[in-house]
C-alpha cells in the first residue's frame, strides 16, 4: 500500500477533517486525522493495518507482542497484532497518572515487542508509552505507526516505521494565525488538557 493509497483510505473515511483542533499534546492545528472513522470498519482497518504490520516485518524482524497507547492505539494495536501473528496488549492511565500496563499484561522474557501508534505528532504518547515498558523483561525493539504526521521530526528514542509521514502544522494556542483562531477549538482526543 502506497502513501497516496493509505491516504484515500482516510479520505473516502471521512477521517481527514479540517476546522480548529485542539491536540493531546494541547498544540492546536487546522488538520485532524480521525482515526476513529478508519476503524469503524473493520475491513478498511484490516487493509490499513495489513500494510502496516508488513512494513514492520520488513523492519523489526519476527514480533511476539505488539504494545498500544490507550484508546486510539489499541484497535490498529490489536488487528497489526493479528497481521503479525503476534498478542496485543495495550497501555491506559488512571486520570492524572502516567500509561500504565494493567489487567496481566505484561511482555515475557524471551519476547519481541513493537510499541503500535495511530498517529504521532509530538512523540508524546508514544514516549509515555515506552517508558511504561522500560522494566518488561521482553524486549522493545522498534515503533510503529499508522501516520507520522511530524514529518518525520517526532523523536521517540528508538526507530519508529511511519505507513504515511506529513508535515502538518501546529501552533501553540497564544500563536495561532488568524484564519485558525476565527473558528472555535474542539478537542477529539482522550487525554485531560492541564487544567481541566
Ligand atoms: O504524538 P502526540 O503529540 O502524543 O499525539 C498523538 C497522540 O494523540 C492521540 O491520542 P489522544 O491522547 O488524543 O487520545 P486517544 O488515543 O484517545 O485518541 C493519538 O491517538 C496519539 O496517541
Ligand atoms: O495530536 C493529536 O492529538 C492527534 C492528531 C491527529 O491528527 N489525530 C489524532 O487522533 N490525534
Ligand atoms: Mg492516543
Amino acid at each position: 500500500m502506497t502513501s497516496d493509497d493509505v491516504l484515500a483510505e482516510f479520505r473516502s473515511a471521512g477521517a481527514l477533517l479540517e476546522g480548529h483542533f485542539v491536540l493531546s499534546s494541547g498544540l492546536h492545528s487546522a488538520v485532524f486525522l480521525q482515526k476513529m472513522a478508519i476503524f469503524t470498519d473493520p475491513v478498511r482497518t484490516a487493509r490499513v493495518c495489513g500494510a502496516l504490520a508488513e512494513r514492520i516485518e520488513e523492519r523489526y524482524g519476527r514480533v511476539d507482542y505488539v504494545v498500544s497507547p490507550a484508546i486510539g492505539g489499541i484497535v490498529p494495536g490489536y488487528e497489526t497484532a493479528r497481521a503479525l501473528g503476534a498478542k496485543a496488549i495495550f497501555v491506559e492511565r488512571d486520570p492524572g497518572k502516567p500509561f500504565a500496563l494493567r489487567r496481566g499484561f505484561q511482555i515475557p522474557k524471551g519476547a519481541r515487542a513493537v510499541m503500535v501508534e495511530d498517529i504521532v505528532t509530538t512523540g508524546l504518547s508514544s514516549r509515555e508509552c515506552l517508558a511504561a515498558l522500560t522494566s518488561e523483561p521482553g524486549e522493545v525493539v522498534g515503533a510503529a505507526c499508522l501516520i507520522d504526521r511530524s514529518g518525520g521530526k517526532a523523536d521517540l528514542g528508538m526507530p519508529l516505521v511511519a505507513l504515511v509521514t506529513l508535515d502538518i502544522p501546529n501552533y501553540p494556542a497564544d500563536q495561532l494565525p488568524p484564519e485558525l483562531a476565527a473558528i472555535p477549538a474542539v478537542k477529539p482526543g482522550s487525554r485531560a488538557l492541564p487544567g481541566a
